[in-house]
């Protein structure tokens, strides 16, 4: 297992305040954007901005994903100019990291000064009310890797950092939810666009079966994904506060497939001994529609995020 020290998280830290001017040498808000959702750093002050490549920065791995940059961004958010850090490209388990190496970035931010923390993604909707296209507020979420043995926190605890045994009951902090909603809705997000649930986090890569869909909804998950839990978890520990939103980019399959046994029965004419029903669907989950999606929906999630930085930074929360 890969070890990952507190000096390699202080150093990649000093490494960044050593490069940036006064402003951003310490940051309020931290945020982490999902597949084909890095748009929101071309809305904010391009005059003070400053980008860091992954590869650049010591203890980052490189991102290999299409939709995901690979660059560290400290710039100005809304209208309150909040100092802000994004990671615009994020590092999942499936493309051969550890939760260590993935999470790496949110412990340097946590150095850095970040409050708080916006986590967003691309997501598979599980439920048949949800529209693809659809906002979520996350308001819990439900860790299948971290459940059977792959927890962000797994290996020698930093107190440094925080406890042992961090509590993640509350993990999406109730009063930035509301703020999330008043955001989405002062933007003219329809409330039958965003929605709030659960959001189940897989390794990936492959996409869900049929029948591993229907257990993620029967087990209580909205919608699912690959990302997010292990870095809001490794937040939580560094009291780091966290708002979550997903994105449902396309529908993720749940009927059944289609049915050998009846489709040789109507081939040899036993309709009359016919006592099931089919339950089919065509379509399969893909990344492009993940893209393609992000893309039509990502103007207005960058509205509600800008919206929700200067309520944020008019509260104490
Ligand atoms: O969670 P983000 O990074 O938004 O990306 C999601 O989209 C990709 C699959 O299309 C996976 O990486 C999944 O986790
Ligand atoms: N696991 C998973 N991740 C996704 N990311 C975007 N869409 C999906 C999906 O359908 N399933």
């Amino acid at each position: 297992m890969t070890v990952i020290t507190e000096e390699t998280y202080k150093y990649s830290a000093e490494f960044l305040i050593s490069k940036l001017p006064q402003e951003f040498q310490q940051v309020d808000l931290g945020v982490i954007c999902g597949s084909g959702l890095g748009g929101l750093v071309d809305t904010i002050d391009q005059s003070t901005k400053v980008e860091f490549l992954y590869k650049d920065i010591p203890g980052f791995v490189a991102s290999t994903v299409v939709g995901h940059a690979g660059k560290l961004v400290f710039g100005h958010l809304g209208e309150f100019r909040t100092p802000t850090v994004f990671m615009v490209g994020r590092f999942h388990c499936y493309e051969g990291h550890t939760m260590l190496q993935c999470t790496l970035p949110v412990r340097v931010m946590a150095l850095m000064g970040i409050k708080s923390l916006i986590v967003t993604n691309a997501c598979g909707g599980l439920k048949s009310e949800h529209k693809v296209g659809d906002l979520m507020i996350i308001n819990d979420h439900l860790s299948l890797p971290g459940m059977v043995g792959n927890n962000a926190l797994i290996g020698a605890n930093i107190e440094f950092f925080g406890p042992r045994f961090p509590a993640v009951s509350d993990a999406y902090t109730y009063a930035l939810r509301k703020l999330a909603f008043k955001a989405a809705f002062e933007v003219g997000i329809s409330p039958n666009d965003i929605r709030e649930g659960v959001y189940a986090m897989v390794t990936g890569p492959s996409f869900e079966t049929r029948v591993e869909a229907r257990y993620l909804a029967t087990i209580g998950a909205d919608v699912v994904g690959m990302s997010t839990v292990p870095e809001v978890v490794v937040a939580r520990h560094a009291g780091i506060k966290v708002l979550g939103i997903s994105l449902i980019t396309n529908d993720v399959v749940r009927a059944r497939g289609k049915d050998a046994k009846l489709e040789v029965m109507r081939e040899l004419g036993l309709t009359d001994k016919i006592d099931t029903e089919e339950d089919t669907e065509k379509t399969f989950a893909n990344h492009a529609e993940v893209l393609e999606t992000s893309a039509m929906r990502s103007n207005d999630m960058q509205r509600m995020v800008i919206r929700y930085a200067d309520l944020l930074a008019a509260t104490l929360i």
